[in-house]
């Protein structure tokens, strides 16, 4: 569920960090400040964490540093490969947002970057609500991802950049399920979390979320 873009990301594996470090001029802005943000996303981060597209393992490291013990969910194979390779203590297992082995010990925070997207709508509220059925209360939910403050922000932002001629990031925006902050705060409530959102950059909200 959720996996239909996954050749993507096994194609895109072995390019992905140069794209995060701004070398693809179209994705620029989307990751501009990445490393800060995958480092707000680790601070936030507390006791057994689960991460969800863990991709290149780039947030995985930054939680490794803090001394967390990290399950990694992953489901591009290429990906899973190339963050092994570059940090061999990560255990990553095959497995996605709605479809992954239960955790063997109480998880108290789930993190992911860049990756709640490749849900739709439906499939957001389905995992949040088994997120809920796995966290204790204050168990925290932190994501960094992209979000539209409002329908009318999306297609401002749509508009701008196909004036630019950014092909790619415009069929990326239009095709993948990227959604607004009123969606996700509806979600996050019905399931019982309290949530709030901060702006990264142009594209990316730091998303908080901790169960009542
Ligand atoms: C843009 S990359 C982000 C990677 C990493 N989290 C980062 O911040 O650099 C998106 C990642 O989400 C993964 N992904 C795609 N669909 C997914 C799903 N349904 N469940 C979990 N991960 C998914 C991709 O394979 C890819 O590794």
């Amino acid at each position: 569920m959720g996996r239909e873009f996954i050749d993507m990301f096994d194609e895109w594996a072995k390019s992905y960090d140069d794209t995060v470090t701004g070398q693809d001029p179209q994705y620029k802005d989307v990751f501009e400040k990445y490393h800060e943000i995958l480092q707000s996303v680790a601070d936030a981060a507390e006791g057994n964490t689960l991460e969800f597209g863990v991709g290149t393992g780039n947030l995985s490291e930054k939680l490794l540093a803090k001394g967390l013990k990290i399950t990694g969910i992953e489901p591009s194979k290429e990906m899973r490969e190339h963050a092994s390779r570059k940090f061999p203590m990560l255990s990553i297992t095959d497995g996605d947002f709605l479809s992954f082995p239960e955790p063997a010990e109480q998880v108290t925070s789930i993190v992911s970057t860049w990756a709640f997207h490749h849900l739709t709508d439906h499939e957001k509220d389905q995992a949040i609500g088994s997120y809920a059925a796995l966290l204790p209360k204050g168990g925290k939910i932190i994501f960094a991802d992209t979000v539209f403050s409002s329908e009318d922000d999306r297609d401002k932002l749509i508009q701008g950049e196909t004036e630019k001629g950014y092909d790619r990031l415009v069929k990326d925006l239009t095709t993948e399920y990227y959604t607004t902050m009123e969606v996700l705060e509806k979600i996050f409530l019905a399931h019982g979390f309290y949530v709030t959102f901060k702006q990264m950059n142009r594209f990316v909200y730091l998303i908080t979320a901790e169960k009542a």
